[in-house]
C-alpha cells in the first residue's frame, strides 16, 4: 500500500471537514477521489501531505508515518494544487526549474528533467512565457509540470482541469494517463464524472468528509439497485398506463425528466423485449427510445439521495 489513512478527523473551528475519513492506495493504480464541492477532498489531501494538522486518525505514505518534515518520502510525491501556485515574476522554464530544483540537486539531472517537463506538457514554445501571458489550460500546464517534473514516484492532482478549455483538458488527462503508464501511482480528485470513468481503475466516493464506498466502476455499479434504464419519448401516454408499466417484470421505478420517461430496471434480462412488449400491447406510440447502464451519478444518487452536480 503506497497510502494508507486510517479514521482521519479534521475540524475547522465547529466545521468537521474529515469525519474518519479512511483510504488506501495501491502502487500504481490511478485512484479517482470523486465527491461534490466541499466535500474535503482538497482537506485530505493536504492533511496527507503535512500541509495541514489534523485532529485525529493515522496515515502512512510510502510505508512510513507522514509528517511535517518527511522530506525523503515528500521528494517521491508530486502534488500538482487546485489553484494555480507558480510565481508570476519568474518564466515557465524558470518556474519549472524552481519546483525541480527543490528535490533535484544535480544540475545536469534537473535541467533533462526540466526539458521533459516542458516537453510533456507541450509548452516549448512559451518556455521564456511569463505566467500571465498563458491562457487559462496552458497555466495549468505548468502548474502540472511544477508538480511533477522530479519525476515522482506518488502524484496528487487536484481538480487540475477545473476551468480549462477542451483541449487542455484532453492534453491534460491523457498525460496522466502516460505517467501512470510510466510508473507513477496517481490520486485524482475531481467531481467531473466523466474523467474518472475514463482514467481511473478504482474510485472512492466521499460525501461530507466520509468515504462512503470504494471499488471499481463496475464493482460500485453492481451495488446499485438499477442495472440499467430505459429512456423513452411517449406520445399522449395515460397516468394509467404508466402505472400498469411498473408491472413489467424487474421494472423498479419510473421517473418523468421533461419530456422523456425514466424506466428504471433492475437486474434482469430481456427488459427491452418486455418494454417493446407492452408498447404494442397498450399501442402506444413514441419518438424516442435508447436503454442505459448505470452511471456513477446514479451510484452516488443511490448512496446520498442527490445529484453529482455542482
Ligand atoms: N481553511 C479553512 N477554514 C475553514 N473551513 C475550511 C477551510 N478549508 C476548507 N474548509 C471547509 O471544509 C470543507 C471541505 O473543504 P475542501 O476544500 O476540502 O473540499 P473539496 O472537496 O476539496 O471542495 P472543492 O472541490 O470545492 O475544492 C468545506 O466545507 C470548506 O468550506
Amino acid at each position: 500500500m503506497i497510502v494508507k489513512v486510517n479514521n482521519l478527523v479534521k475540524r475547522y473551528k465547529e466545521l468537521i471537514a474529515l469525519d474518519h475519513f479512511n483510504m488506501e492506495v495501491e502502487e500504481g493504480e490511478i485512484l479517482g477521489l470523486l465527491g461534490p464541492n466541499g466535500c474535503g477532498k482538497t482537506t485530505a489531501i493536504n492533511c496527507i501531505l503535512s500541509l495541514l494538522n489534523f485532529d485525529k486518525g493515522e496515515i502512512e505514505v510510502l510505508g512510513k508515518k507522514m509528517t511535517p518534515d518527511s522530506y525523503d518520502i515528500k521528494k517521491q510525491i508530486g502534488l500538482v494544487p487546485q489553484e494555480v501556485s507558480v510565481f508570476e515574476k519568474l518564466t515557465v522554464k524558470e518556474n519549472i526549474d524552481y519546483f525541480c530544483g527543490l528535490y533535484i540537486e544535480d544540475k545536469n539531472l534537473r535541467e533533462q528533467y526540466v526539458e521533459e517537463a516542458i516537453e510533456f506538457v507541450g509548452l516549448k514554445k512559451y518556455e521564456k512565457f511569463y505566467p500571465k501571458k498563458l491562457s487559462g489550460g496552458l497555466k495549468r500546464r505548468l502548474n502540472i509540470a511544477c508538480g511533477i517534473a522530479h519525476k515522482p514516484r506518488l502524484i496528487f492532482l487536484d481538480e487540475p482541469t477545473v476551468a480549462v478549455d477542451a483541449q487542455s483538458r484532453n492534453f491534460i488527462l491523457d498525460g496522466i494517463k502516460k505517467l501512470n503508464k510510466e510508473g507513477s501511482t496517481i490520486i485524482y480528485t475531481t467531481h467531473y464524472l466523466e474523467e474518472i470513468e475514463m482514467l481511473c481503475k478504482r474510485i472512492i466516493i466521499m460525501d461530507n468528509g466520509k468515504s462512503l464506498v470504494s471499488g471499481t466502476k463496475e464493482e460500485l455499479k453492481a451495488m446499485i439497485t438499477t442495472s440499467e434504464k430505459i429512456i423513452v419519448g411517449f406520445l399522449n401516454i395515460e397516468d394509467e398506463t404508466i402505472n400498469k408499466m411498473k408491472n413489467i417484470p424487474h421494472v423498479i421505478d419510473v421517473e418523468k425528466d421533461d419530456e422523456y420517461y425514466i424506466i428504471k430496471f433492475e437486474n434482469g434480462i430481456n427488459n427491452l423485449a418486455n418494454l417493446l412488449e407492452f408498447i404494442k400491447e397498450n399501442n402506444l406510440t413514441y419518438t424516442k427510445l435508447h436503454s442505459q447502464l448505470p452511471s456513477l451519478n446514479d451510484v452516488f444518487l443511490e448512496l446520498t439521495g442527490k445529484e453529482l452536480r455542482d
